[in-house]
């Protein structure tokens, strides 16, 4: 299994020690040439491949919290938390108070990857980064690819950005990563002083568990791709971060999780955000908190876009 975001030691070149990458191609341009050319390193093993044995079950949907409840105080909701946390790993929620960003967001990230190919490798990753334009943790030449493409940049705290990976010339990129970080930002203190009280701890505990608390975003595209069967556009794989916040496009179902053995495919809700815990707080809980393995697959119709906000504590917290 894959994990984001770890497997890696600190280089002293590689400022934020999550490791590098080998450049492959951008799978917006291969499709861009030729829609139907699914090249041979993107082909999955037989028993990788999105429909292989395994179950896959569609009657069951991940739990939905009001977060606007939890705010209140609402216990029932608290206990709806805690379940989903346990049973789940991954829970959407709704009524977060960042919706008016939302579709801002959304824009800036499309607005980026319609860019053209020679102004987007502008910022691409360079070789002893991970901040960039790139198509993620490529570590070998023999390893099955992704049919992805990314940009991901440290938003939080600003002292962690590198500017030169920021595209400059869409107007109001900036401004939406910024609105987006500072909302987000409300949602992880409330969603991190429930948990607190779910571990029987005062409210603030978790989140100064954090040290200093990092936002990365790793904005996702996802072109159409002919051969949906043969490919995944992010392979298995847990997040390292505490929690992760997923903005994902509302008619698109892509993303699935591991729960109790099969793929369970996550329907977006419209304006909601889906929450996962990641291996951080999985470990913090003693691992009562699961951080469950999640893939997403690709269709033939239309791209889809995501944003995955990984939440990091500091690099000296236990
Ligand atoms: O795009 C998705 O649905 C999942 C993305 C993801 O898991 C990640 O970027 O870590
Ligand atoms: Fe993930």
């Amino acid at each position: 299994m894959g994990t984001e975001l770890d497997n890696y030691s600190v280089h002293e070149d590689n400022p934020l020690g999550y490791g590098s990458s080998l450049p492959v191609p951008s799978v917006q341009e291969i499709v861009r040439n030729d829609a139907h050319n699914v090249p041979e390193r993107y082909i999955k093993n037989v028993e990788d491949r999105p429909l292989s044995s395994e179950k896959c079950s569609v009657s069951l949907d991940i739990p939905i919290i009001d977060l606007s409840l939890l705010t209140n105080g609402d216990e029932d909701e608290l206990r709806k938390l805690d379940f989903a946390c346990k049973d789940w790993g991954f829970f959407q929620i709704i009524n977060h108070g960042a919706d008016e960003v939302l579709p801002k967001m959304k824009a800036a990230v499309a607005a980026f990857f319609e860019l053209p190919l020679c102004e987007k490798k502008k910022y691409a990753m360079a070789a002893n980064d991970v901040q960039g334009y790139g198509q993620g943790y490529v570590v070998s030449d023999e390893q099955k690819l992704d049919w992805n493409d990314l940009l991901f940049l440290m938003t939080i705290p600003s002292s962690f950005r590198n500017m030169k990976y920021w595209p400059n010339s869409i107007p109001g990129f900036m401004e939406a990563l910024d609105e987006y970080s500072v909302e987000l930002q409300k949602v992880i203190d409330d969603i991190f002083s429930n948990l607190s009280l779910l571990m029987g701890m005062e409210g603030g505990f978790l989140k100064e568990l954090h040290g200093v608390m990092k936002l990365g975003m790793r904005m996702n595209y996802y072109p159409t791709c002919s051969r949906p069967d043969l490919v995944l556009g992010v392979s298995p794989h847990s997040d390292c971060s505490s929690i992760t916040l997923l903005l994902q496009d509302d008619d698109i179902t892509a993303l699935q999780i591991k729960h109790k053995e099969a793929w369970i495919p996550v329907k977006p809700v419209p304006n909601a955000l889906v929450v996962n815990i990641g291996d951080v707080v999985e470990a913090w809980s003693n691992g009562l908190y699961k951080s469950i393995e999640h893939r997403a697959v690709t269709n033939e119709k239309k791209p889809r876009i995501s944003v995955a906000t990984f939440v990091i504590p500091g690099e000296d917290v236990e």
